[in-house]
């Protein structure tokens, strides 16, 4: 078993009723029910995550850098070299939450990949990157302030070599507001089947309402094609839940 799996603790964060819902930080409470989280609020994630790593191995080059940005406990950094064995690349992953940072070094660590992960910490808003065949932000662009969203853009796309590719996962808003109610009910059915309570799901989606703003996936994709890329497309979808990929032109 590795570290990871040992320090999965439930998820009770949001159980009683709290009479100020403060705003979600992954902060250390967080990070320790992080694992139990995840897998129980994102359709699809471990799919995502094993899929990721799969379909960056289609694209990385050697002596290239792919970057896992907000990369949390480091799932996609690890899928990454998982499938990525035979491929001579440096794996980068970079979150700027502290608690995050220190638990993923230690759960890269209880691993042996052929190729380095080196994990950082810092706000992917100032983080230099280079020489990249694959960028991946796995549920992440959702924490950045929207006025950041296009500048970003163009700073991975300028970090990426020709041919290169940002796979991108995000939670999306529907354009129509009656589907958009319809698929928030399924996925908040999802969550109530993994055993959150409506008081759970209610508070978690009062303490995120601040900080994690959904884009339609038709902006993310008129933002990238604006940003230079060459194509974008969806390779996996669960209600609201999407993984899509774009490519810089050789
Ligand atoms: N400005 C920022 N700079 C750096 N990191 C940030 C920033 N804003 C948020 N984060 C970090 O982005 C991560 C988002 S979780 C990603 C899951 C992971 N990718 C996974 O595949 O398991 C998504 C979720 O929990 O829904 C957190 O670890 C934040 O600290
Ligand atoms: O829990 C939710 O409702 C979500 O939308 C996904 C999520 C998962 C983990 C941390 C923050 C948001």
């Amino acid at each position: 078993m590795s570290e990871y799996e040992k320090k999965a603790s439930p998820d009770k964060i949001y159980q009683n009723p709290q009479n100020k819902v403060d705003d979600f930080s992954f902060n250390r409470q967080v990070v320790d029910v992080f694992p139990d989280m995840i897998e129980r609020s994102i359709p699809g994630y471990a799919k995502i995550i094993d899929g990721v790593g799969r379909l960056a191995a289609k694209f990385t080059v050697p002596k290239s850098n792919v970057y896992d940005l907000g990369c949390s406990l480091g799932a996609v950094s690890l899928s990454i070299a998982k499938h990525n064995q035979q491929h001579d690349i440096q794996i980068i992953g970079v979150d700027n939450s502290s608690a995050m940072v220190e638990r993923c070094q230690r759960h890269v660590d209880s691993y042996t990949y052929a190729n380095p992960i080196h994990i950082k910490e810092a706000d992917i808003v100032d983080f230099d990157l280079n020489n990249a065949s694959v960028i991946v932000m796995n549920f992440t662009l959702q924490f950045i302030q929207p006025k950041r969203r296009d500048a970003l853009m163009i700073k991975l796309f300028d970090a990426l070599i020709p041919g290169g590719v940002l796979i991108l996962s995000e939670k999306i808003k529907l354009s129509h507001e009656v589907m958009d109610s319809a698929i928030v009910d399924l996925h908040h059915d999802f969550k109530r089947e993994n055993g959150y309570s409506d008081l759970e799901i209610s508070q978690k989606r009062t303490a995120l309402e601040n900080v994690m703003i959904l884009d339609e996936y038709s902006l993310h994709q008129k933002r990238l094609l604006k940003t230079g890329f060459e194509a974008v497309s969806i390779w996996y979808q669960q209600l609201n839940f999407v993984s899509f990929f774009a490519i810089k032109g050789q």
